[in-house]
C-alpha cells in the first residue's frame, strides 16, 4: 500500500537531475521546441477551459519545463486559464476534477499534531513560499448562487497563485508550498456530495480555530524557518485578524488586503497621469467593503498621509458602500474595520442605490469590489462621465461573471473617456474607429515580486513600506509604448522584467525598515541588486 507521502514524492517536487532519457524511448524526431507548439495545439483542441485548466495541471506534473515555458510564451492566453477566471470552476469542480494531491491538506482534527503534518511535505527544506487559504470565501459567486464556502475545494487558488509566483517571478517550482485549511465548511451541497474530499462538517467555532491558528503559524515557523506566508482568501473578519495578529511574529501578507491594495494604489497613480487630477485630488468611491475593499482604501489612506495630508484630509477624498448603502456616522451595524472610513459628512436616511450615491458624492474614482455583476450601470457610467473628463472606474470583482461591468459597457457608455481595469481580463474592443486595449488590475501584478524580494533578503516581516514599494514599483514600470496606448497597468507578457524591478524595491524598502536578513545585498548597487535578483530568478529548461 503506498502512503499519501509516497503520492506527494510523485509530484516530483525534489530538484530532479536532469538526465537524457536513454536512447530508444523518445521517437527519433522528437524535439523540444517542436514539443512546445505541438502542447500549444493539444491546449487550443479542448473544447472548454475547464478542460483546458486540467490539461495544463497535467502537463505541469508531467512536464514543468514546457509547462512553465508555455505559460510564458503565452501569458495573455494562459494566465486566465490558470488563474482567474477559469479558478473559480476549478474550485467549484476540485473534488470532482482531482487527479492527485498537489499541496498539504491541514484539516482541524489535525490541531495537536500541526507540525508532524508540516514535516510531511517532501520538499521541506526548499519551501520558500507557501499560499494558505482557508478557502473561505474564493469564487464569491458561491455565495450568489446560495452555495457557500468552498472548504476544502480551495485548493486550487493555492496552487494557481503559486504558478503565478514561479511564471511571474522565477521562483523555483519546488520552492512553492500550497496550503489548504480545512475548517469545515457550511456548504451543504459539499457535505452532501460523495466526492467532496473534505472534513464532512460544518466550519469549527472562532475559538477552535483561534487555538488552530495560532499552533499552525508557530508550527509553520519552526519547521519552515525560511518559509514567506501569503494569506488568501479568507473571509473578511479573519482576514483582518490574523493578518493583525501574525505579522508582526512572522514573515507574511494577506494578499487581499495588502496586494490588491498596492495593485490598485499603482493604477490610480498610473491612470491620475492621464486624469486632469494628481492622485490626492481624486474623490474616490469604493463599492465594496471587504477585505479587499478595505484593503485598498486603507491602502490610498496610507499613501496619501506619507504624500503629506493629515489623515483627516485624506479620509475626506474616500467614501465606501457596503451592502447596505454608504457608510456614514449615524448608521446602525458598521463593522469595526469599516469604521476609520464612516463619513460625518452625511445624515438622513440610508443611501443605497448606487446612482444616488454617485450624484451626491460626484466621484472622480469607482472602485468595485462588491462580487456584484453590473452593479456599475449604463446610467452610474454616464454620470460619472458627465461629472468628470476621465472618470477612473475599476470593476475589479472576480471571476469575469461577477465583474461590476465589461469593458465594453464602460467603454460606451463613457463615450471613450474612461480610465478602466478590472480584476479578470477582458478582451479588446473596437470603439469610435480604434482598438482599446483594457487594464487588469489584480494583485497577481504584486505578489510575483513582492514576494521574490521579500524572500531573496529574508525578510522578517513584510512591512508596509515594502508593500507601497510594489505599487510605486508597478505604477513606474510601463513603457513609453504602453503610456502612448494610454494604459493603466503594463502588458502581462512583461511579467518578469516587472517582477524583477518590484523586488528590488521591496529590498530596498525592507532595508530602510531593517527588516532584512542577507546584510550582503547592503553592499550592492541598484544596478548590481537588479543583477542579482534576475540571476536567481528560476527559468524553465
Ligand atoms: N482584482 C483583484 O486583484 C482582487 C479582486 N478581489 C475581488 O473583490 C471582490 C470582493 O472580495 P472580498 O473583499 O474578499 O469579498 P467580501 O465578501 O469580503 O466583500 C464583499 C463586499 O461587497 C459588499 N457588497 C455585497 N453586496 C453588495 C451590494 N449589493 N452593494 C454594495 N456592496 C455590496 C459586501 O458588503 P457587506 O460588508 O455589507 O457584507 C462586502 O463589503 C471579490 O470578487 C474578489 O474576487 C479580491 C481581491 C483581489
Ligand atoms: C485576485 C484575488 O486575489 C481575488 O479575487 O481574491
Ligand atoms: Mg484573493
Amino acid at each position: 500500500m503506498t502512503s499519501a507521502a509516497d503520492g506527494i514524492q510523485k509530484l516530483k517536487l525534489e530538484p530532479q537531475p536532469k538526465q537524457p532519457p536513454a536512447e530508444g524511448l523518445l521517437p527519433p524526431a522528437f524535439s523540444r521546441d517542436i514539443h512546445l507548439q505541438r502542447a500549444l495545439l493539444q491546449l487550443r483542441s479542448k473544447a472548454s477551459d475547464i478542460e483546458k485548466y486540467i490539461y495544463l495541471s497535467q502537463l505541469k506534473d508531467t512536464d514543468e519545463d514546457i509547462f512553465y515555458k508555455l505559460c510564458l510564451a503565452n501569458m495573455n492566453e494562459i494566465t486566465p486559464l490558470i488563474y482567474t477566471p477559469t479558478v473559480g470552476d476549478a474550485c467549484l469542480q476540485y473534488s470532482r476534477n482531482f487527479r492527485r494531491p498537489e499541496g498539504l491538506f491541514i484539516s482541524i482534527r489535525d490541531k495537536g499534531r500541526i507540525g508532524t503534518i508540516l514535516r510531511n511535505w517532501p520538499a521541506i527544506d526548499e519551501a520558500r513560499i507557501s499560499v494558505v487559504t482557508d478557502g473561505k470565501s474564493f469564487p464569491p459567486r458561491s455565495r450568489i448562487l446560495g452555495l457557500g464556502d468552498l472548504g476544502l475545494n480551495g485548493m486550487p487558488i493555492a496552487i494557481g497563485k503559486l504558478s503565478l509566483y514561479v511564471a511571474g517571478a522565477g521562483i523555483r517550482p519546488s520552492s512553492t508550498l500550497p496550503i489548504t485549511l480545512d475548517l469545515g465548511t457550511n456548504n451543504q451541497t459539499f457535505l452532501n456530495d460523495p466526492l467532496y474530499l473534505g472534513l464532512r462538517q460544518e466550519r469549527a467555532p472562532e475559538g477552535e480555530y483561534d487555538e488552530f491558528m495560532e499552533e499552525f503559524m508557530t508550527e509553520m515557523s519552526r519547521v519552515y524557518p525560511k518559509l514567506l506566508v501569503q494569506f488568501e482568501d479568507f473571509s473578511t473578519n479573519h482576514a483582518f485578524s490574523f493578518l493583525s495578529r501574525f505579522r508582526h511574529r512572522f514573515p507574511l501578507f494577506n494578499d487581499d488586503i495588502q496586494g490588491t491594495g498596492a495593485v490598485v494604489l499603482a493604477g490610480l497613480v498610473s491612470a491620475a497621469r492621464l486624469s486632469p487630477l494628481q492622485p490626492h485630488e481624486h474623490r474616490i468611491l469604493f463599492y465594496g467593503a471587504g477585505s479587499a475593499g478595505i484593503g485598498v482604501a486603507n491602502q490610498l489612506l496610507s499613501f496619501f498621509t506619507l504624500n503629506g495630508m493629515t489623515k483627516e484630509e485624506a479620509r475626506s477624498h474616500i467614501w465606501i458602500v457596503d451592502s447596505k448603502g454608504l457608510i456614514y456616522d449615524d448608521r446602525d451595524h458598521v463593522a469595526e474595520y469599516k469604521k476609520v472610513f464612516s463619513r460625518n459628512d452625511y445624515s438622513g436616511p440610508p443611501m443605497t442605490d448606487l446612482l444616488d450615491i454617485v450624484e451626491y458624492v460626484r466621484p472622480t474614482a469607482l472602485m468595485g469590489l462588491s462580487t456584484v455583476k453590473g452593479a456599475f450601470t449604463e446610467a452610474v457610467i454616464r454620470r460619472m462621465a458627465s461629472q468628470t473628463p476621465r472618470p477612473i472606474i475599476f470593476p475589479l470583482s472576480n471571476p469575469s461573471q461577477l465583474s461590476e461591468c465589461t469593458f465594453s459597457e464602460a467603454l460606451r457608455a463613457s463615450g471613450g473617456s474612461v480610465l478602466f481595469a478590472s480584476g479578470s481580463p477582458f478582451p479588446e474592443e473596437n470603439f469610435a474607429g480604434r482598438t482599446w486595449e483594457p487594464g487588469q488590475g489584480n494583485n497577481m501584478y504584486i505578489f510575483p515580486g513582492l514576494g521574490l524580494g521579500s524572500i531573496l533578503c529574508r525578510a522578517s516581516s513584510v512591512t508596509d513600506s515594502m508593500v507601497e514599494a510594489t505599487a510605486i514599483g508597478l505604477a513606474n514600470s510601463l513603457s513609453s509604448d504602453e503610456r502612448a496606448l494610454e494604459l493603466v497597468y503594463p502588458r502581462l507578457q512583461r511579467i518578469r522584467e516587472i517582477s524583477a524591478h518590484i523586488a528590488v524595491r521591496v529590498i530596498r524598502a525592507a532595508q530602510a525598515a531593517d527588516v532584512d536578513r542577507s546584510s550582503e545585498l547592503r553592499k550592492l548597487s541598484d544596478e548590481e541588486l537588479l543583477g542579482f535578483v534576475q540571476e536567481k530568478m528560476w527559468t524553465p529548461q
